[in-house]
């Protein structure tokens, strides 16, 4: 015998179990509490048990071994469970300490090393199921920083990733692991570069395939556990390619735990690939109702054109509550967010969709944690395992696309023991809906809306919209992407287009007029054509009635190709994911202009790739080339038709169908490319067109360039002489510095100019300030001379008479003295001049003065110096 218990008389100190665990990893135990967790085989002959009541280690034959079981129906508490002091801990500081049914039956199975698949309703604890069994999975391994990556937990979206994160910290302080959330829309370089220090990481699909295929030190060899939460999002989001990879990279021999609160067969599948001999554990298949007991659930069936009316009727006889309302599509959030804000319904309205930047997303989220009453405007980003504390109500805007959705979109409340309430609106074509629900085990009544209640606000929308040319563009658009979901969903028992009132509801959104949907008018155009295709092909089966054999063909091969080209390498590349986790929402591929800078570099860099799993230039360019009878408007368009075509398989392909039409390359014909201004731009540079110019002439005939305007610089443009080619980014940065340096010079001379003008106005203006005040004076003087006169003041008509003064001059002085006059006249005489006409007659000194000095003075324009001057010539003149 050679096990080490034999020594140690079946006891055994924390050091041996520390000497046991290295020699044996599938021994497992809590060296804190020197307690065995669970049994394996620890040499053929021998098991060792461990009686709580006791420290001793107890070695039995093989032969009396049992696995060791919980029992569950004793379980209550986490604390029954045999777990660390730090998790218990961990989870007694956030005041979990009873254990939820999900729990109960998931942590014991996984604690022994099996793989699980678990499904439980909505809010029924399932994040807490997984995050126990992680943690004591490394803590009884010792797992540290330096083993490197031993739990990966991945998410279909970057909020649930974040959630998952941050529960994680709660529960898991006390232990020493590193965890990391790595989910895209952050840097990969600075992610890659702490990648390798983590022990547990919580991811996101995409963004982790990106890491295993581009951080060269990034590998998960040591890893001990997969846990894959939400998994049938994952896979309906077209992760199923990204998982294989993922799958393929993993040790084989590792612990897998798959959650959801739905299952799907593809989610038996994924199980079948990935779990071990699993245990099914599926606490509520036998439960009356698939949804938490504490939902109340109704429906009511409205008129498309009514339901903004009824939303913000809603909306204002709820004004304390949290709700959640779901959309179908991104723009009608964006859109409706915005109209609501301006109709101030009383309530603070957020929203939350995938053409966020991941900064704002974060803080939408932050933000409806915290407020008590709100109103979250959302897709279905949000409707998958996100956990808003407190939210009363939950409102399906848009009928869901099956009822797997329903159930998860309503989940956002009655969370954990809480209550809560959940309203679908319908459209009249979509009661079917109603009966699917039900099948589902999920008890909706219908209930009526109040008319007399309902605020109707379609002509305030009209009005917002004649002010605000933007609003009407999206307005715009929410139309046509709203009919687009409608005529995309694979569903076409609930979801038919020919149905919906078009008219009504471009006035109801404030349209005066339906935007053109083209899909929609070939749809009308060829209702016979589709009927023969349609009994034709019945493998292919298209799901959008309107199509023809041909827009068939093309757009298949069109879906295939996108596809492959994504499967095989394009989703690979930077953010994909992002655009991956959108495309639940239609509105998955980012509006924003980074974003559309990202696909190209994706595209830039699929192009210098010359590995096999990237695509080639030519089908990365395909990315973007959508048949044109499947756009609408824009470019961000030709993806969200794509992604939601991906979402939704609407041509019904199983996989085996899909793999021969990879390899069907589309016609070029059948391709129609859509120009884009980015694509326009580059064609531009490549050929290296040279823009116009403007240039004109000065009158010395110096050209001058009016356009583009160039910019001033005292260095010659260098970049013109270099002709090596590309960009040399020193002496760019040299020249620009030089520029700048000329610049401010040039500005510091202006500044300067500008005060030295200030300046003498300023002197200037004291000058005048000056004169008026020697005027006031002088006047006061000559008022106190005839004061002298006369007491009671200046009579006028005391005065000599002017021009009989004026005739008792000579002739010649006569002419001098109407010059000067004029010119006074003229030059607006000053006061202080008087004495420089006194030598013109000393009698006449006073009354001449009192004549100009009714006179206007006036401004010559010119300054003193010049006045004197010009006064002292016309007297030398005279004299
Ligand atoms: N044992 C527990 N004691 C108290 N509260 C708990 C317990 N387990 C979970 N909760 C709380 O219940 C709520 C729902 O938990 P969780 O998010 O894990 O549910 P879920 O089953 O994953 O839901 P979904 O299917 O929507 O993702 C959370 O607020 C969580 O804090």
């Amino acid at each position: 015998m050679d096990s080490p218990l034999e020594s140690s008389e079946n006891k055994c100190s924390p050091a041996d179990t520390l000497i046991l665990a290295k020699r044996n990893p599938l021994w497992t135990f809590d060296l804190q509490s020197s307690k065995v967790i669970s049994l394996r085989w620890f040499k053929p002959l021998f098991v060792v048990i461990y009686y709580s009541n006791s420290r001793n280690f107890i070695q039995r034959p093989r032969s009396i071994w049992k696995p060791w079981e919980i029992n569950v129906n004793e379980i209550t508490r986490f604390s029954d469970f045999p777990l660390s002091k730090k998790t218990l801990k961990g989870l007694q500081e956030a005041q979990y300490r009873l254990v939820t049914e999900i729990q109960k039956q998931t942590i014991g199975l996984a604690l022994q090393g099996k793989d699980v698949l678990g499904a439980a309703k909505t809010g029924s604890g399932k994040t807490l199921a997984f995050l126990v069994p992680v943690l004591e999975a490394l803590y009884r391994l010792q797992w540290t920083s330096t083993d490197g990556l031993g739990v990966l937990i991945i998410s279909p979206t970057r909020e649930l990733a974040y959630q998952t994160f941050e529960v994680l910290r709660k529960v898991g302080k006390n232990h020493d692991f590193s965890a990391g959330l790595i989910i895209g829309g952050k840097d990969l370089k600075h992610e890659a570069e702490r990648i390798n220090n983590i022990n547990i990481l919580v991811c996101t699909p995409g963004r982790l395939l990106q890491h295993m295929d581009e951080t060269v030190s990034f590998h998960a060899t040591d890893l001990q556990m997969l846990v894959l939460d939400e998994a049938d999002r994952i896979l309906d989001m077209g992760f199923a390619d990204t998982m294989n990879a993922i799958i393929e990279n993993l040790p084989k021999k590792r612990q897998t735990l798959l959650f959801s609160a739905t299952q799907t067969k593809s989610v038996k599948d994924l199980a079948r690939l990935s779990l071990k001999d699993p245990e099914y554990v599926w606490v509520h298949e036998k439960a009356k109702y698939s949804t938490p007991a504490t939902l109340e659930q109704n429906y009511i069936v409205c008129e498309l054109q009514q339901k903004i009316s009824v939303l913000y009727s809603f909306l204002r006889s709820h004004l304390k509550k949290k709700s959640i309302v779901f959309f179908s599509s991104c723009k009608e959030v964006q859109y409706l967010y915005r109209v609501f804000c301006r109709l101030r319904p009383g309530i603070s309205i957020l929203a939350l969709h995938g053409r966020q930047q991941q900064m704002r997303r974060m803080e939408v989220y932050n933000e409806f944690v915290r407020k008590r009453a709100a109103v979250l405007f959302a897709t279905d980003i949000a409707a998958r395992g996100l956990d808003f504390p407190a939210v009363n109500w939950v409102l399906q805007f848009d009928c869901p696309e099956d009822a797997n959705t329903y159930i998860h979109r309503a989940g956002r409340t009655a969370r954990y023991k809480e209550d809560g309430e959940a309203l679908l609106i319908l459209l009249p074509s979509e009661k079917a809906m109603v009966q699917q629900l039900l099948q589902k085990k999920v008890p909706v009544k219908e209930i009526k809306i109040n008319p007399e209640k309902l605020i109707d606000v379609q002509k305030k929308l009209e009005s917002f919209l004649a002010q605000d040319q933007d609003l009407k563009e999206r307005a715009q658009r929410c139309f046509v992407s709203y009919i687009r979901s409608v005529y995309l969903m694979k569903d076409k028992e609930v979801f038919d287009v020919s149905k919906l009132p078009i008219p009504e509801y471009a006035l109801s959104l404030g349209l005066a007029v339906a935007p053109r949907i083209r899909f929609l008018q070939k749809m009308q155009k060829q209702p016979t054509k589709e009927l023969v295709m349609s009994q034709a092909d019945k493998v292919i089966e298209p799901r959008a009635p309107s199509l023809t054999n041909d827009e068939v063909e093309e757009f298949r091969a069109y879906f295939n190709e996108k596809m492959s080209i994504l499967q095989k390498g394009g989703k690979r590349l930077e953010g994909t994911e992002h655009r991956l986790d959108n495309d639940t929402d239609d509105e998955e591929q980012d509006e924003e202009e980074d974003n559309e800078e990202e696909m190209e570099e994706k595209l830039a860099k699929a192009k210098g790739s010359q590995a096999p799993s990237l695509p080639n230039t030519s089908e990365a360019q395909k990315i973007k080339e959508v048949p044109t009878q499947f756009l609408d408007r824009d470019e961000e368009e030709e993806d969200a038709d794509f992604l939601k075509v991906k979402r939704h398989n609407v041509f019904g392909l199983d996989l085996k169908e899909e793999k021969t039409l990879q390899k069907k390359e589309p016609s070029k014909s059948s391709i129609k490319k859509k120009v884009t201004k980015v694509a326009e731009a580059k064609k531009v540079m490549k050929r290296n067109f040279k823009v116009n110019k403007k240039i004109t002439f000065t009158d010395e005939g110096e050209l001058v360039q009016q356009w583009p305007q160039m910019q001033k610089s005292a260095i010659k443009d260098a970049e013109e002489d270099d002709d090596t080619g590309g960009i040399n980014l020193d002496k760019a940065k040299e020249r620009l510095e030089e520029e700048d340096k000329f610049d401010k010079e040039e500005y510091r001379k202006k500044i300067k100019a500008k005060h030295r003008e200030k300046r003498l106005k300023e002197r200037e203006a004291r000058r005048e300030a000056n004169k008026r005040q020697a005027k006031a004076k002088d006047e006061e003087e000559a008022f106190l001379d005839w004061s002298d006169d006369d007491d009671d003041g200046f009579d006028p008509s005391t005065l000599p008479d002017p021009d009989k003064y004026r005739s008792s001059e000579d002739s010649d002085s006569e002419d001098m003295e109407n010059k000067i006059s004029d010119t006074k006249k003229q030059q607006g005489m000053k006061k202080r001049n008087n004495s420089d006409v006194e030598d013109v007659g000393p009698s006449s000194r006073n009354r001449k003065k009192a004549k100009w000095d009714t006179l206007e003075p006036l401004d010559t324009g010119l300054s003193l110096a010049e006045d004197e001057e010009l006064v002292l010539h016309l007297l030398r003149s005279q004299s």
